[in-house]
């Protein structure tokens, strides 16, 4: 390993049809105190360079070992090579390969010590179950990956902290998957990376419910009765702080909000629309319980605006600052 005490991020290229090499290309222009090295095939990032009518100066690395110092404008590549011509905006089902190689080299780096933590653009969940393979999310990816019993999608923006029960999958199956075990797994390990990571003494948690007004006594839905109160409450005497389950239509607000560190709902469409809401564009998405720092854009592939110079940046670099700041605390503690 290179003789410094800067982190070593590893970027994973995304969908290469969206706008992942775009968002790459434009945050490489800003300053990052960190050996940052995009696993990428180099051909896709100088095309679409060329197709945004931008400068970058691509440096194709030998070994990750050899990754400089981030300097403004220069992107340092590791190659991992596609295996179809990418056009803009336009999915192909060939270069999935490519997608998933790039997370698993990306994940190994990481858990043999080359990377201090992943950074990862916005991969296309529909094409890449098209190769057979149920692909459900980068979460539930490296969680196989690193053979991780639980793991936590949390989203931070300026406003607040989100992190979810559940996470990808059909709401229908949401109910039958809110049970003490999950919960309970999941509050203990966002608990305890909130405190671990975050450097938070005994982090203020609010639960949501999971039917409209929390169930209203058990008139509109039995779970919170059944199951999440109960589950609390247990939750409480190993001293977590936990408040709930609240109605999740009015816990979002500023009253709740305003001393709590984080706010766990029960599912994806419950808590991240409210997030998306109050800084799209600027948070991360990080997964807890991994034993590797992993942090991602709080978007998607935008393959309307591939090629096109409207996708905005802020996000991935939130997400690579997150990353560099996580892997640094890592070092210290
Ligand atoms: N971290 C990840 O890998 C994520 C991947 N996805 C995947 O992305 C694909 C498309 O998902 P959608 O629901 O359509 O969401 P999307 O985030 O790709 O697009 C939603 C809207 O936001 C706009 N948008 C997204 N990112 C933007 C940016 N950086 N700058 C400016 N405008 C932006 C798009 O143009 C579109 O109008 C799906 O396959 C989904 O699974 C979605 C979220 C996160
Ligand atoms: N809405 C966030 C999201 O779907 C990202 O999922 P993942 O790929 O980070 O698991």
């Amino acid at each position: 390993m290179p003789q410094t005490s800067l982190p070593t991020i590893a970027i994973t290229s995304g969908e290469p049809a969206g706008i992942g090499p775009d968002i790459i290309i434009s945050a490489s222009k800003s300053e990052f105190a960190a050996r940052l090295v995009v696993l990428a095939d180099p051909t896709i990032l100088e095309q679409r360079a060329q197709e945004l009518g931008t400068q970058v100066n691509i440096n194709i690395l030998s070994s990750v070992d050899d990754c400089p110092e981030h300097e403004s404008g220069v992107i340092n590549v590791f190659s991992v090579k596609a295996s179809s011509r990418v056009n803009a905006g336009i999915l192909d089902v060939t270069n999935a390969p490519y997608v998933l190689s790039t997370l698993s080299k990306a994940a190994e780096g990481c858990l043999d010590g080359q990377f201090d933590a992943i950074v990862t653009p916005p991969v296309h969940k529909g094409i890449l179950c098209e190769t057979g393979r149920h692909f459900s999310g980068h979460t539930e990816f490296f969680q196989n990956l690193c053979d991780s019993p639980q793991v936590i999608m949390m989203l931070a923006s300026d406003a607040m902290k989100v992190a979810l029960v559940t996470t990808h999958l059909p709401l229908k199956d949401v109910a039958d998957a809110i049970t003490p075990e999950s919960i309970s797994l999941v509050a203990r390990g966002l608990n305890k990376d909130l405190i671990h990571r975050y450097g938070l003494k005994q982090p203020k948690i609010l639960v949501c419910g999971l039917n409209p007004h929390a169930g209203e006594e058990g008139h509109l839905g039995k779970e919170e009765i059944d199951v999440i109160s109960p589950t609390l409450d247990a939750l409480r005497k190993e001293g977590l702080n936990l408040i709930g389950p609240l109605p999740a239509d009015t816990l979002f607000t500023e009253k709740y909000l305003k001393d709590a560190d984080c706010v766990l709902a029960m599912y994806h469409d419950q808590g991240l629309p409210v997030l998306k809401y109050s800084g799209f564009g600027n948070a991360v998405n990080i997964t807890l319980g991994l034993p590797i720092i992993r942090t991602s854009v709080d978007h998607g592939t935008a393959l309307d605006l591939a090629g096109t110079g409207q996708a905005n940046d802020g996000s991935l670099k939130v997400a690579i600052t997150h990353a560099i700041e996580m892997a640094n605390n890592a070092k210290k503690a």
